[in-house]
């Protein structure tokens, strides 16, 4: 019942402002559900014992319109109700699936890598879509049991009026009913937990195979047939669980359907048992017969309301579990002064979450307001975590870092966020237009100032040629996977859109994490002089295993095993003895020599 209460209140007032004649169309569905059996109750009586008895052919003829008027208009009231209410279902679906995804990325970037927060998500998903059908299927059980509950006041009263016996028995039958029902809606929950994460890494999987991006890989090292046996194994696991489920209930169904036929046999041999004794009238046994299996049938509904309602609120409750799902970082409120900034790393460590291993180890560092710092060293050595920490992707585990003094988790953190200007190494551009690759605004919502400085920014990352040559120019949409007509950009191509991104953002603080991977020299020395000049005052980090961008920057840091092992201007480090930065930098210079 808390649950359910939780339910209603998270979820049914957004679903009312969005859809506000969803519930007003339910309660009309109710109200026809109502009053639909009553008719024939208590007309259907009457017409019996009149062509039995009286023969009033106009009584017959007022009593058959009553009957088939009343019955048609309740049935094209409900029906038109019923058919409004289903397009909504779709709809309900779709905006609570958006309220889930909207949430999930205003998560905490670290959560994304959380395995109970995945399973968390994956549950979140089936249980509305599938399992519980969200607002629809609760609000649905919930107007039902009402409906079912009136009747059944009114159906008691007609049956106990002539027979409490055959009231007895039929409440017996339904409560047994009811019994089995939370049975077997018991195993359902059972399997749903168990399924939760076989049906993500299913997910996974299917999805891998078909998608574009892994393609290369897929054909070059011949996964095909690794993948292939992953979702064998899924798939037979998630076989297992639906088989489980339908051996463990079928028992349960069948002493159901024996139920129902004992309870009928029992009303009609019962009833006209009394009315060859003479107790009842032909038109009090037909009100009986049908009284009772509407009885019986609206018990049933109610106890399937019931237990219906139960396990669709358990599935529907992983979405308040969800919602309220704890962020993994604490945020501030103070607000960030404008301007450049100074950054300072005291003493920061930090390891990945659920993991032991000192990423980095003790690191102190200064940047300067519009310094470019420099950061290079072997793989593995720390250099993109100690970037992650600094845009808060991550807190560090120890130490802290400030911003102008102050520690980055007092801050207000969107505000926060809005200070940096990143291109990661594994950046990603979406399956949009050019142009909203790096405005990241709509088509819709760019003005011509927009127009004009994407096509700036696309010159200045060096992508002029590449959009001269685009039929539809910066219109022109990203992946054949998206689109017919897509556009496929090269590796270099893509980075360069991602550093017009980072451009168009205009942050206080640029950091590019190996921007120039996929350049070619020419490109590299270009983007590099050209970020100089386009950043002015910026503060910048620059992370890359091509020493020569070091040239564009005021000190160099080395990293090393998680710890700053050097740090100065290139001309200081070139001549440290055996230092870590004259050894790669004489390993570099050897190929161009
Ligand atoms: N999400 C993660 N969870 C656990 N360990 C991680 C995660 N991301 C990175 N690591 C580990 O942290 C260490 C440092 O990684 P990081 O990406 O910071 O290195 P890097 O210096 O940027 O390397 P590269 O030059 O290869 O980009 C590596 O050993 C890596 O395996």
């Amino acid at each position: 019942m808390k649950k359910l209460k939780e339910i209603i209140r998270l979820m049914f007032p957004v679903a009312a402002k969005r859809f506000p004649l969803f519930f007003p169309l339910e309660a009309l569905k109710t109200l026809c559900d109502i009053l639909m059996p009553f008719i024939a109750i208590f007309v259907t009586p009457l017409i019996v014992d009149e062509l039995v008895g009286g023969k009033d052919l106009t009584r017959l003829f007022v009593y058959a319109g009553i009957l088939i008027l009343g019955e048609c208009l309740l049935t094209v009231i409900r029906q038109l109700s019923v058919n409004q209410l289903g397009k909504y279902k779709e709809r309900l679906d779709n905006y609570f699936t958006r309220l889930i995804s909207e949430h999930a990325m205003g998560l905490d970037y670290q959560l994304t890598e959380d395995k109970k927060l995945l399973d968390q998500l994956e549950k979140t998903n089936t249980g509305m879509s599938w399992y519980s059908e969200g607002v629809y299927g609760i609000s649905e059980q919930i107007f039902s049991f009402i409906g079912n509950a009136v009747k059944i006041v009114g159906l008691v009263t007609v049956i106990a009026l002539h027979t409490p016996l055959l009231l007895a028995v039929i409440l017996l039958c339904v409560c047994l009913n009811a019994y089995l029902m939370r049975l077997s809606s018991k195993v359902e929950l059972k399997a749903f937990e168990r399924l939760s994460k076989v049906n993500r890494m299913f997910g996974y999987y299917g999805w891998e195979m078909v998608d574009f991006r892994y393609g290369k890989d897929i054909r070059l090292y011949d996964a095909s047939g690794m993948l292939l046996n992953k979702w064998d194994g899924f798939s037979e696991e998630s076989y297992q669980g639906w088989k489980w489920q339908a051996d463990t209930t079928r028992k349960y169904s069948l002493i159901q359907g024996a139920l129902a036929v004992f309870q009928t046999a029992f009303t009609y041999g019962y009833t006209a048992l009394k009315t060859i004794g003479g107790v009842f009238s032909l038109g009090i046994f037909t009100q009986m017969v049908s009284a009772a299996e509407s009885l019986f049938n609206t018990l049933g509904g109610i106890a399937s309301n019931i237990t219906d309602l139960l396990k669709k609120t358990n599935y529907a409750y992983e979405y308040v579990i969800f919602m309220n799902y704890p962020q993994a970082m604490p945020k501030g409120d103070k607000p960030v002064q404008a301007g450049e900034h100074r950054i300072e790393f005291r003493n920061v460590s930090f390891a990945y979450p659920g993991t032991e291993k000192k990423v980095l180890d003790g690191v102190n560092l200064t940047v300067e307001k519009g310094e470019r710092l420099s950061i290079v060293g072997l793989n593995g050595a720390g250099k993109t975590t100690l970037i992650k920490l600094l845009c808060r992707l991550y807190d560090p585990t120890d130490g802290q870092i400030l911003l102008d003094g102050t520690d980055i988790r007092e801050y207000d953190y969107d505000q926060y966020m809005k200070q940096f200007s990143p291109v990661f190494q594994d950046f990603r551009l979406f399956g949009f237009t050019v142009s909203e690759n790096v405005t990241l605004k709509g088509r819709e919502n760019m003005d011509e100032k927009d127009r004009l400085r994407v096509s700036d920014l696309l010159k200045q990352a060096g992508l002029e040629k590449f959009a001269d040559k685009l039929e539809s120019g910066e219109d022109a949409k990203l992946f054949k996977y998206m689109e017919e007509d897509g556009i496929e950009p090269s590796g270099g191509e893509q980075q360069k859109m991602a550093l017009a991104r980072a451009l168009y953002k205009d942050a206080p603080v640029i950091i590019l994490d190996e921007p120039t991977a996929a350049l070619d020299p020419v490109a590299e020395y270009e983007i590099y002089k050209q970020f100089n000049s386009l950043i002015q005052d910026k503060t910048a980090f620059y992370i890359s295993h091509r020493l020569s961008s070091c040239r564009f920057c005021d000190h160099i840091a080395v990293f090393s095993e998680g710890r700053v092992a050097e740090y100065g201007t290139h001309d200081e480090l070139v001549n440290i003895p055996d230092g870590v930065y004259a050894a790669m930098f004489e390993a570099q210079a050897q190929y161009y020599r």
